[in-house]
């Protein structure tokens, strides 16, 4: 990579401060040529930035982090200048004249960390999750993967997987040689563990569950007051309510954090099985999905009718009609009556569908390399063909590799930096 990249690294102007990083083989000389001479590495000066006509930029706090010990593994550059649009657009001004130099594209910055070894894969994934996150146990959760913990537990595996392959090679190696005594008692064993203990890891909720959100959904026939209690929970007008029968059509979603806990409730059209026409037809299907679709399921409806697994609301509970037969808990959206304990409800069983913050979890991509590595162990036959062992143990550590990026490709780099924003 020898292009030189800047871009502002803080927030969207106007800010109190902004941060310029500059990112490449020409940041030295950059930095030197706006602020006169490059400050003592990694300690910060404030120097007055001068544009190529000698005029004033800007007064700024300006640091010098010499490569390959940073975080892009490059030559590195920041500029603390005053966060107002004009200043920022007229630095960047500068920059981009000079030669060498151009305006970083999204997670250039990160994505050079990952070329130059500075980070995995799996780390990455992390830090994308982690910038991403709206909640607390979002938070938790991706820094497990941004601070290293997966990385290392993989690093761990994959050196179990070694230590198995480094044994069947000795065999080999050795093969008709007398004195060999073959394979070291205990193999089977040891295998055997490493295969149980990454299932277990790969059997936790995705990663994703957390970074996504737990999907609620609300559903029952019409009129059962699924938008009011939508509305409700969600503290807003969200969704359209009136007291005619077949108001929601669409599926309607809105993401919210209760307790900590990153949810996505959807409203849908309420399912009556005749009289509804062709638009309220086709809101039902998509309702039905919906239920398909959701971790959570709040059914207002007949206890009866309730899709597996569902949270029995008897709504409307002020107005004490209709005994809907027995709820697990009964609600009004107009008195707030019983929210309290649905809220709760839906609290626990969210944390129930989310990977536990204190453990690494995988998500979608990870699970899949980890459970092909675990496949390849689980059939190593060691009193078989020892030839066909090793195949399989070189197997089981390269899908561990394309766990944490060792041999990636663009289309994945390019898919995962793009989550990115400019400047990171
Ligand atoms: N008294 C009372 N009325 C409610 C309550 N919840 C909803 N309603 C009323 O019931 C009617 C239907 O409410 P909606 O929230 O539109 O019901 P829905 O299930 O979304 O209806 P569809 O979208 O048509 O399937 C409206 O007139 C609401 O004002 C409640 O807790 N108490
Ligand atoms: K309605
Ligand atoms: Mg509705």
């Amino acid at each position: 990579m020898d292009d030189t990249v800047f871009a502002l690294s803080s927030g969207a102007p106007p800010a109190a401060i902004g941060i310029i990083r500059i990112s490449g083989p020409r940041s030295g000389a950059a930095l030197a040529e706006l602020a006169g001479k490059l400050p003592p590495a990694r300690s910060p000066r404030v120097r007055t930035l001068r544009d190529r006509t000698g005029a004033v930029l800007d007064t700024t706090l300006v640091l010098w982090f010499p490569g390959p010990q940073t975080a892009t593994g490059e030559d590195l550059a920041e500029i603390h200048c005053h966060g107002g649009r004009a200043v920022i657009g007229a630095i960047s001004r500068s920059l981009a004249d000079m030669d060498g130099l151009r305006a970083a594209e999204t997670g250039e910055f990160t994505r050079r960390a990952f070329a130059n070894g500075r980070m995995d894969l799996a780390e990455a994934e992390g830090l994308a999750d982690l910038l991403a996150a709206e909640t607390e146990l979002q938070r938790q959760g991706a820094l497990l993967s941004a601070g290293g913990s997966l990385s290392e537990r993989i690093e761990e595996w994959r050196g179990r997987v070694l230590g198995l392959a480094a044994a069947v090679e000795a065999v080999i190696d050795f093969a008709d040689e007398d004195d060999v005594a073959g394979l070291p008692p205990g193999l089977t064993d040891e295998t055997e563990d490493l295969v149980e203990e990454i299932r277990r890891v790969a059997g936790r909720p995705e990663a994703e569950r957390l970074r996504d959100g737990v999907r609620v959904i609300l559903a029952g026939p019409p009129n059962a007051g699924k938008s009011s209690l939508f509305n409700a929970l969600l503290a807003d007008d969200a969704a359209i309510v009136t007291p005619e029968a077949g108001t929601t059509r669409d599926v309607l979603e809105r993401s919210v954090g209760i307790a900590g806990v990153p949810f996505v409730l959807v409203d849908t059209a309420g399912m009556r099985k005749e009289g509804a026409g062709v638009i309220e037809e086709m809101g039902i299907e998509r309702a039905r999905r919906a239920v398909e679709s959701g971790q959570i399921v709040l059914w207002l409806g007949e206890p009866v009718e309730a899709p597996d697994g569902s949270i029995i609301v008897a709504s409307k509970s002020d107005l004490g009609s209709a005994d809907q037969g027995p709820a697990d808990v009964k609600v009004s959206s107009v008195t707030g009556q019983g929210m309290d304990l649905l809220v709760d409800m839906i609290v626990e069983r969210g944390k129930a569908a989310l990977p536990p913050v204190d453990r690494i979890a995988l998500n979608r991509r990870q699970k899949e390399c980890a459970l092909a590595a675990a496949d390849d162990l689980a059939q190593l036959d060691i009193s078989g063909d020892l030839l066909i062992g090793a195949e399989r143990l070189r197997s089981a550590r390269r899908a561990l590799d394309r766990l944490v990026g060792r041999d990636s490709t663009e289309e994945m780099l390019d898919a995962l930096f793009g989550r990115f924003c400019i400047g990171k």
